[in-house]
């Protein structure tokens, strides 16, 4: 969804799907939700879209294609498609705001979540596997390929050093996606074939790919308990503990959510894992590199590492498989048996490697990163919590503070994402899939569809500064309060009229 529009017609067509009583009407209104929210009088209305001057009649009708059918249902027709009546979208206004930014300048990226900037120093190392260096790693009769092999080991090392592993139990992958597949459908699959191991436990808010996982296993007849998590979005280990059956074969919870930040209690449940006999697999996508781990230490039998979180290259990851006691698992790719025949396929060295030194320059570096995120986390959240109705999602103290979610009440986390088009941000999962739902994180943790339609998330990392925090904090006050200054329901809560009180009637 390139363009402003659609969200503002969301936050309208979901107004006035409630049709507003007659006292939130508001004469000569100014806004698109305000004219929604006295919906069902029809309406013809006309909006301009983003600036670029370039492709501007492009968003233009994109956004009509797009947003007729909520205009209908909000009640409103629509008609031309470049604001030249006279009407313009309040948001245009604010975008104009937005573009504090010079000309080809870039937004400044908040979004470490979704991925991080590849270390200079990372990519100096891979790149002599793109030139001299270009012999296949499993080849054995040459030195080409003892070269490449070498440089895959050290990586190897580097990366069980991170989570104090053995060498011997790094599998290499495509990334946590397939670390989380393998992880979950290779041990249910294996231990799965005696009959006797048919349950799995995961939680509620863990990443797509795990929940989507079990599913598929759901349907090879495997049974999976989906554990709620308390409103600081943290599992409950008495509830995990009585979940557990004399079937359960794994239990797959994540270290850190990628959309809240929260860390789960790691050491407990491996603790409670072991003394079950049931095996424990994290997703550790956004954990490792950014918190101290041991696989030892935490009892974990499986480990999804993913290397473009952490400052490495996209298309590599890993997964940690625990030799002693040893975990058995159907591979899901098969061929010449490379990675200990857990992953076939010839290794990418420039990416494998490329993974390893962002593995040591992690560990290396952990404790003076960890230092300066929480230095710029702190100076982000309190400016944010300083704003009224303003809270911040999930556990205020079992959370990394690179990942920094927030929620903005009265203001739609989509058309706020909008009106900050000079930082790169998220808001978690909805807004930035196909997916018009609010997120299923925040539905877990017991938020409101309103707020969890409120929320966005700010990801610090190790190349952010502070002056792009105040720039942010001062851009994010700003926005949100003329975003406000547009809304109804923030006029009405300013006059003090608890809007609890207010009765909605439907047409
Ligand atoms: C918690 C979590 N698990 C898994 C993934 C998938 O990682 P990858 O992109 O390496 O497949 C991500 C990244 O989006 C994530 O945040
Ligand atoms: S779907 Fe984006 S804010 Fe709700």
């Amino acid at each position: 969804m390139a363009n402003i529009a659609p969200s503002v017609l969301r936050q309208a067509s979901r107004l006035a799907s409630k049709s507003a009583i007659s006292s939130v009407s508001r004469s000569g209104a100014r806004s698109l939700s305000r004219v929604a929210i006295q919906s069902n009088v029809p309406a013809t209305r006309t909006y301009v879209t983003q600036s670029r001057p370039d492709n501007a009649q492009v968003q233009a009708e994109t956004a009509i294609r797009l947003d007729k059918k909520e205009f209908e249902k909000a009640g409103l027709t629509v008609s031309g498609q470049d604001g030249s009546s006279g009407h313009v979208s309040p948001m245009a206004d604010v975008l104009s705001q937005a573009t504090m930014m010079d000309e080809g300048q870039r937004p400044i990226y908040l979004d470490m979540q979704a991925t991080t900037p590849l270390d200079p120093r990372v990519l100096d190392a891979m790149l002599p596997f793109y030139t001299g260096v270009y012999g296949n790693p499993h080849s054995r009769t040459h030195a080409y390929g003892w070269e490449s092999e070498k440089a895959v080991e050290d990586a190897r090392q580097h990366i069980a050093d991170l989570i104090g592993a053995d060498p011997k139990e790094i599998i290499f992958t495509s990334g946590a996606t397939e670390s989380n597949n393998m992880s979950i459908k290779g041990v249910a699959r294996f231990f799965g074939r005696s009959g006797k191991k048919k349950h799995i436990i995961t939680s509620q808010t863990e990443h797509k790919c795990v929940l989507d996982s079990c599913r598929h296993l759901q349907d090879e007849g495997f049974e999976v308990t989906y554990l709620p998590v308390q409103s600081n979005g943290l599992i409950d280990l008495k509830l995990l503990e009585e979940s557990i059956r004399p079937d359960t074969v794994l239990i797959s919870i994540m270290a850190v959510n990628n959309e809240i930040g929260v860390i789960q209690p790691l050491a407990e449940i491996g603790k409670l894992c072991r003394a079950k006999k049931v095996f424990f697999h994290t997703d550790a996508a956004q954990a490792v590199g950014k918190l101290s781990l041991d696989v030892n230490e935490m009892n974990i039998d499986l480990m999804s590492i993913s290397s473009h979180k952490i400052y490495g290259p996209k298309g590599i990851g890993a997964c940690f498989v625990r030799r002693r006691p040893r975990v058995r698992l159907d591979p899901i790719i098969s061929g010449g048996g490379q990675e200990r025949g857990l992953r076939s396929g010839t290794l990418a060295p420039a990416l494998v490697v490329g993974f390893g030194e962002a593995c040591r320059i992690a560990k290396e570096e952990m404790e003076y990163d960890s230092k300066r995120i929480k230095f710029l986390s702190d100076r982000l959240l309190n400016g944010l919590l300083s704003m009224e109705h303003t809270q911040q999602n999930g556990d205020h103290e079992h959370f990394y503070p690179g990942c920094v979610n927030v929620s903005f009440a009265y203001v739609e986390g989509e058309s706020l994402l909008m009106a900050l088009k000079d930082i790169a941000l998220s808001s978690g999962s909805a807004c930035t899939s196909a997916s018009l739902e609010p997120s299923y994180v925040l539905r877990a943790l017991g938020n409101s569809d309103e707020s969890a339609h409120s929320s966005i998330r700010f990801g610090i990392g190790r190349f952010t500064t502070e002056q792009e925090i105040d720039y942010v904090l001062k851009a994010v006050t700003q926005r949100v309060g003329f975003l406000r200054e547009l809304s109804p329901l923030w006029e009405l809560v300013q006059e003090g009229v608890d809007l609890n009180t207010i009765e909605w009637s439907q047409h």
